[in-house]
C-alpha cells in the first residue's frame, strides 16, 4: 500500500463507475475496484466502502427522459437502485456485506454518530465489509449530506481511518478541469488545502456525477483536519489499484494533518452545521484570536437566526463580512438578545438563571477560529 502504515481506509467509489450509463450496475469498473477491496483485506488493511449510484443504478426502472430528475423520482430510484447495488457489491465477494444508509442528521445527532462509530468497528471486527450511502429515499435538504465525497470524509472521521481513497472518473485534481482545458496538468501532492486550491475545482461533468472536484476538496479537507491521508484516483483504471498496491502513487494525495483537531472540536467544525449567527465587536475578536478566550456576551453586538442552546453557530464581525469562529452556543437565540453587550454578572437578572460552571456563551473548548469555511 502507498503507505505502509494504512490500517483502515474508506473507499469511495462515485456514480459513473457503477452505472455509467445509467442502465443499472456496470461489472467493468466494479470488478477491479472488488478485487482492490480484497487484496487490501488480504494485506490485513480493514476497508468501507462508501458507493455511490443507487440513483444512476435504478434510473433505468423508470420511463423518465429528461436529465433533470424531480426529488420525488430520485427517491424512487434511489430506493430500486439501491438493492441493486448492494446485490451487485455482494455477489463481488465472498464475505459478507452490510448496508449502511446515513444521513447528515444521523452523523449530527450526538447519540446516533456514536451508534454509527460502533457499529461500523463491530462489523470490521467480524470481517463484514460495510457499504455506506446517504439514505438518498428519505433525505431531504435540511437532512442531507448531498454529496457521498463529503459523506466519506464524515464516514472516515467517525470510523478513524487513516485514509479516505476517492475513485473518480478523473486521476485526481488538476489545474484546471481536465475536460474542458486540455492543458490542464495534474497536481500529484497537496499539503495545505487552501483557497488557491478550490479556485481549481470546476463542478461535475459526467451525466451522473453530483459534486464535481470542488466536494473532493472539500473531503480532503475535513479528512485532513483529522490526520487522515485523501487520495484521489481514476477508477476507471485497474493500474490505479495495482499501483496503490504496489506503494505508488496514481493520482493525487493530500496529506492529513500531523497535529489533527480533537474529536469534538472536529465534529463542530466539520460535521454540524450552522444555525445561526452572532456578530461580536473588535475588542472580542482580538480576545478569541490573539488571547485564546471563549465568547463572553459583554462582546456580542448582535445575533441573527433562530437556534437553541447546544446548536453550532458562526461568529463574524460587527458588519458582518468576516467570518471568525463556528462553536457551540450554550444560550438561545432568544436568551442572547437579552444579554448581549451585558457583563456576565448580569447574565442572571436578565434572564433568570446562569449556566453551572463557566459564563461563556461559547466556551473556548468547543470554538474553531476561521479562515474559510
Ligand atoms: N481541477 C479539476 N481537476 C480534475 N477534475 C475536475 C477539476 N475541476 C472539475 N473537475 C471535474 O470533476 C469531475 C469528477 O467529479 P464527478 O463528476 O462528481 O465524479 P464522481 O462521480 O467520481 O464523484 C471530473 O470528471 C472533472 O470533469
Ligand atoms: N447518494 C447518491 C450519490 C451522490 C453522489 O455524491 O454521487 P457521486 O458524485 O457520483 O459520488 C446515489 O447513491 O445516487
Amino acid at each position: 500500500m502507498i503507505n505502509p502504515t494504512w490500517r483502515r481506509v474508506v473507499l469511495k467509489v462515485g456514480s459513473a463507475l457503477i452505472a455509467p450509463e445509467n442502465q443499472g450496475c456496470s461489472e467493468q469498473f466494479l470488478r477491479p475496484i472488488a478485487e482492490f477491496i480484497r487484496q487490501c483485506r488480504l494485506q490485513d488493511v480493514e476497508v468501507i466502502l462508501v458507493s455511490s449510484g443507487s440513483v444512476a443504478a435504478g434510473r433505468h426502472h423508470f420511463n423518465f427522459q429528461h436529465q433533470r430528475v424531480p426529488l420525488a423520482l430520485k427517491r424512487a430510484m434511489a430506493a430500486v437502485g439501491q438493492s441493486e447495488l448492494m446485490n451487485f457489491w455482494s455477489r463481488c465477494f465472498d464475505f459478507p456485506c452490510a448496508q449502511v444508509l446515513l444521513t447528515h442528521g444521523d452523523l449530527s445527532d450526538r447519540v446516533r454518530h456514536v451508534n454509527i462509530k460502533n457499529t461500523l468497528q463491530r462489523l470490521l471486527d467480524h470481517g463484514v465489509l460495510p457499504i455506506v450511502n446517504e439514505n438518498d429515499t428519505i433525505a431531504t435538504d435540511e437532512i442531507k449530506v448531498g454529496d457521498n465525497d463529503n459523506l466519506a470524509a464524515m464516514v472516515a472521521t467517525v470510523s478513524n481511518a487513516d485514509a479516505l481513497i476517492i475513485c473518480s472518473d478523473v486521476d485526481g485534481l488538476y489545474t484546471a478541469d481536465p475536460n474542458k482545458d486540455p492543458t490542464a496538468t495534474l497536481i500529484t501532492e497537496v499539503d495545505f488545502i487552501t483557497p488557491e486550491i478550490y479556485a481549481l475545482a470546476g463542478g461535475a461533468t459526467s451525466s451522473v456525477g453530483t459534486g464535481g472536484m470542488r466536494t473532493k476538496i472539500e473531503a480532503a479537507e475535513k479528512a485532513a483536519a483529522h490526520g487522515i491521508d485523501t487520495l484521489i484516483i481514476d477508477g476507471h483504471k485497474e493500474d490505479s489499484f495495482s499501483s496503490l498496491l504496489l506503494g505508488e502513487n496514481p493520482g493525487t494525495i493530500f496529506f492529513g494533518q500531523e497535529t489533527p483537531m480533537s474529536a469534538k472540536k472536529h465534529w463542530v467544525r466539520h460535521t454540524l452545521r450552522s444555525k445561526g449567527e452572532i456578530w461580536v465587536d473588535d475588542g472580542c475578536i482580538e480576545a478569541l484570536r490573539s488571547h485564546g478566550a471563549s465568547l463572553l456576551c459583554s462582546g456580542i453586538v448582535d445575533i441573527t437566526g433562530e437556534f437553541e442552546s447546544g446548536d453550532a453557530v458562526l461568529i463574524r464581525c460587527s458588519n458582518g463580512k468576516r467570518k471568525i469562529a463556528k462553536g457551540v452556543s450554550r444560550f438561545s437565540a432568544s436568551e442572547l438578545f437579552s444579554i448581549k453587550g451585558q457583563q456576565s454578572r448580569d447574565i442572571e437578572s436578565c434572564i433568570g438563571y446562569c449556566p453551572t460552571g463557566s459564563d461563556a456563551v461559547i466556551h473556548r473548548s468547543e470554538m474553531m477560529l476561521l479562515e474559510r469555511i
